[in-house]
């Protein structure tokens, strides 16, 4: 799904209107339907539904599902902010029509004492603000937002909780957004629902589907994509039945050392799961007999070093390389993988310590093969380009680290984030927090590593590995729970990844 600002969307709204074609009231109309149908299924009507409304259009939504919500038995109040402003527009028209159908309570509260009493079992539903926030909250609306925040009682924020800016919130007031523990957001996930810091304003959010014209949002471009179900499927080329192991290509792992030769493991199981034909695992000479064991599905080349890595085979047979779990940072790894980069010319990803050897000099990056993957969690990618203020900031570190040096970069957490040389940003959809536990970065890598193997252009491979190991995530969650959750469970349920991708 291509994800858009919230400027594109007023666009794509505008369009829905005039080329569906549809009244603006009847689109707001709609997708007040689609809230109302959500709180019908959550609420009982023992509960009042107390309507906090602003000035705009969130507002009309919020005006709207009073009405509806009315209709459907439920005790509805409504505060409508007085910020000295007449209503227009549609939200009159919804103010007029709450008016004539003589359900609901109407009040104006223009300061902060006229706040209603409250029974803990009232559920407030704000409509302050929405995605036409132009900047952040401050007077009265940051006082009620302030209150509403103080109090136990749960919140729906309707589209955006108010406050929150749909994109970039640097220099945003934090203590004026709303803590909702529901978000019902229109048609898209807003961007900034994707950072962690905001997790807390959004609560658990949820995209409900209100029409938006498909021409609108084709013609509309975008370089973000939140990536689904579809967006993967489409990856994979069909097997043919006359395939035969080098087909699918051969990848050679360099990982592991004294002490850390189950980063090896995890990530030769995660490559051979992931469908490469053959697997090279490069291991120092006391991982022999550990990955015969482990991975015999594997082959081993062995280093002359007993504990670490300070030399790699002949490259000619391998069709993609993966480099860094568990490989230290001791000086002859450090020059056996500059060596390694002077001399690859297919696809690398590389992971933990050896983004760690590279952090030490970025130069070392333009010299990797062209498309190449970076796969730092937010501690490498700190080490490689410094410290970030929020995840915005991140984001944009990552998309310019891509650009300037012609690589993939691969940020992993919550919704891991993907930026290409060419300015695109995927942000995943799948996984879970039991993910974040150990061994899982070297499981991604090795999926990751098992895609380019198999000549799936790099973007594309990092794009799919990254949504299957979180959906093999939530396979194993589901069966085994979060908590319980190990990477070699992740490596277990990704054939069942694959069968839901097909
Ligand atoms: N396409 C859709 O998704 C649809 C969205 N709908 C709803 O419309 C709102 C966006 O409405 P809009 O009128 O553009 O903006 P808001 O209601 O968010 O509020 C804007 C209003 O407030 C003023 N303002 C902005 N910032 C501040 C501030 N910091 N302090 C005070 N006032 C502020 C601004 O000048 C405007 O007057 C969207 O979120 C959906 O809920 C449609 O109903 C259906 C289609
Ligand atoms: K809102």
């Amino acid at each position: 799904m291509k994800l858009f600002t919230t400027k594109q969307i007023a666009e794509i709204d505008k369009f829905t209107i005039e080329n569906e074609p549809v009244a603006d009231i009847d689109l707001m109309e709609r997708a007040a339907m689609q809230v109302s149908n959500w709180l019908v299924f959550r609420f009982t009507t023992e509960q009042r539904m107390l309507f906090f409304v602003g000035p705009g259009n969130n507002g009309g939504d919020a005006l709207a599902i009073a009405r509806q919500m009315a209709d459907f038995n439920f005790w509805c109040e409504v505060f409508l902010l007085d910020l000295g402003k007449e209503l227009k527009g549609s939200p009159a028209i919804n103010w007029r029509r709450l008016e004539k159908q003589g359900k609901v309570k109407l009040a104006k509260i223009s300061k902060l004492d006229e706040f209603p009493e409250i029974e803990p079992t009232d559920v407030f539903l704000d409509g302050l603000f929405g995605s036409g926030l132009t900047r952040p909250l401050k007077g009265l609306p940051a006082e009620i937002v302030g209150k509403i925040n103080e109090l136990p009682n749960t919140v729906v924020a309707i589209d955006v909780p108010s406050g929150l800016m749909g994109e970039n919130n640097t220099g945003n007031n934090f203590e004026s957004i709303l803590k909702a523990d529901f978000t019902l957001t229109f048609q898209f996930p807003k961007i900034s629902f994707l950072f962690a810091e905001h997790e807390k304003f959004t609560g658990q959010w949820e995209v409900l589907p209100i029409g938006l014209h498909p021409g609108g949002i084709k013609k509309t471009p975008s370089d973000v994509v939140f990536v689904e179900k579809e967006d993967v499927e489409k990856l994979f080329p069909a097997r043919s039945k006359f395939s035969h192991k080098g087909t699918f290509g051969h990848a050679l792992l360099i990982a592991g050392s004294y002490g850390k030769m189950g980063a090896t493991v995890l990530a030769s199981k995660g490559c051979l799961r992931a469908g490469t034909g053959l697997l090279t695992a490069h291991v120092p000479r006391l991982g022999y007999s550990i990955i015969q064991t482990a991975v015999p599905e594997a082959m081993v080349s062995i280093d002359p070093h007993d504990l670490m890595f300070t030399e790699f085979p002949d490259l000619l047979p391998f069709s993609a390389i993966g480099i860094g779990p568990g490989i230290g940072l001791k000086n002859n790894s450090q020059k056996a993988l500059h060596e390694l980069i002077e001399k690859a010319e297919v696809p690398m990803v590389l992971d933990a310590d050896a983004l760690n050897i590279l952090s030490e000099d970025l130069g070392w990056l333009k010299k990797l093969p062209v498309n190449s993957i970076l796969a730092p969690h937010p501690g490498e990618f700190r080490r490689l380009v410094g410290d970030s203020e929020n995840s915005w900031e991140r984001i944009e570190k990552q998309r310019k680290l891509a650009k300037d040096y012609n690589v993939i970069v691969l940020l992993k957490g919550a919704f891991s984030s993907i930026a290409t040389p060419d300015g695109k940003l995927y942000f995943n959809s799948t996984g879970n927090p039991g993910m974040a536990t150990a061994g899982s970065g070297d499981t991604l890598t090795g999926i990751i590593l098992g895609l380019l193997a198999r000549r799936i252009p790099p973007a594309d491979a990092v794009v799919a590995a990254v949504y299957l190991h979180g959906l093999a995530g939530d396979l194993a969650a589901a069966e085994k729970s979060e908590t319980a959750l190990i990477a070699g469970d992740v490596i277990d349920f990704l054939g069942k990844a694959f069968l839901e991708v097909g």
